[in-house]
């Protein structure tokens, strides 16, 4: 397991689209192959997605062969009820990018038959090849998507109960009001979770440092479900300073020293995104910028790289999709004043003057060290002997 450290909720969300945004430009996804993304409701991941919207509104990265499954709703609660999670999704990230609808995936809490609705749910997400990342929020009670303590550590998509500290923390978004706050939901699993090939967690702030403590310094304990991601193979969690406020001095030195000692001994370039190692520092004259501060024309070809990859899904798309001729604009990765090259000057420019989720992200990115792109998937700057 992967524990990454940033300074603030922003440095997080910062790092967390980059990555979501990497992960689906590297996977080069078609519609034979499509790239299937886990996406969590709550307050923490809204930055991320606007970022994601940012991203795809500058030509970055193409939504066109994601499919997306959302990890729970409310049961009972209108799907038009502006904290329905399916309202939170769309006004969030999917009104915004060119997802097909037939590729969003959302459970139904109002659906006549709430079992067979969880079993679609689990069977459509084995017939799309099951979920490549599976991105998610904790709860304070170290819950992972609605899988409150005491959930089975195998339990796939279901009712559950909310516990009473998963009401009194939502009841921020019914006016405060307990009562308001629906008792019931449908999600996926503590074992729907796993099954992904890759799952990453982001959680932030001081309410959140026990659950993060018990998660990774504790044994696997269905009482704090999230703690599941020691059994995963392939797990990261991104937190920023505030939530390892309960984690032993010793655990943060050592998860920070991690990245610095990789970007010291092995290189930025050896060390790929999902942390394999390819190759230690050698005489690669490439090599003397291992310490993770690329040169100006290796950051140049970072970036170029990263655009043609978008450019190469979109090649992908074109060639795969004889079918989507009748598709709008909206639904391209670029519009027509975009720059197709990736022009880095332009992509530094908000895309729009009038207020949107990518303005709002292009301001917030700017004062993360004034660094897009592929930085925020190192430290910013050294940071010192850890011992
Ligand atoms: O990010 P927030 O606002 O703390 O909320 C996190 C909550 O959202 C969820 O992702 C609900 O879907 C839960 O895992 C968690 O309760």
């Amino acid at each position: 397991m992967r524990l990454i450290i940033r300074d603030d909720p922003k440095a997080v969300a910062y790092y967390t689209a980059n990555y979501v945004r990497q992960r689906i430009n590297e996977f080069k996804p078609t519609r034979k192959r499509p790239f299937v993304l886990g996406l969590p409701t709550g307050s923490t991941p809204v930055e991320v997605y606007w970022h994601l919207v940012d991203y795809y509104k500058r030509g970055e990265v193409s939504f066109r062969h994601v499919i997306t499954f959302s990890m729970d709703e409310y049961v009972g609660l209108p799907r038009s009820h502006p904290e329905s999670y399916c309202a939170f999704m769309h006004r969030h990230l999917y009104d915004h990018i060119n997802l097909r609808p037939e590729n969003v995936h959302m459970l139904d809490g109002n659906a006549d038959d709430l079992a067979a609705e969880c079993q679609r749910y689990e069977d459509k997400i084995k017939e799309v090849g099951g979920i490549e990342l599976f991105l998610g929020g904790i709860g304070p009670d170290g819950h992972i998507a609605f899988n409150e303590p005491g959930s089975s550590l195998e339990s796939v998509t279901r009712v559950k109960t909310l516990a009473y500290e998963t009401v009194l923390a939502n009841a921020r978004f019914f006016g405060g009001d307990v009562n308001k706050v629906p008792k019931l939901a449908l999600t996926v699993g503590v074992g729907t979770v796993r099954a992904a090939r890759e799952v990453l967690l982001i959680i932030t702030g001081a309410h959140k440092a026990v659950a993060l403590a018990k998660c990774i310094e504790e044994g696997v304990n269905h009482m704090w479900t999230v703690s599941v991601v020691q059994l995963h193979p392939s797990a990261m969690i991104v937190c920023d300073e505030d939530a390892t406020l309960e984690l032993h001095v010793k655990t943060v030195r050592y998860f920070k020293s991690i990245e610095q000692v990789q970007e010291q001994l092995i290189g930025r370039q050896h060390i790929g995104l999902k942390g394999s190692i390819s190759k230690l520092a050698s005489s690669d004259p490439a090599d003397s910028f291992g310490s993770g501060v690329l040169p100006p024309a290796a950051a140049t070809a970072s970036k170029d790289s990263n655009t043609s990859d978008a450019s190469q899904s979109s090649a992908d798309e074109d060639a795969s999709d004889a079918d989507d001729d009748d598709d709008d604009v909206s639904s391209q990765p670029f519009s027509d004043d975009e720059d197709r090259n990736g022009d880095t000057a332009t992509a530094a420019t908000p895309a729009a003057s009038t207020p949107s989720p990518a303005n709002i992200l292009a301001d917030s990115s700017s004062d993360i060290n004034g660094v897009r792109v592929d930085d925020s998937l190192t430290p910013a700057a050294p940071v010192g002997n850890p011992f």
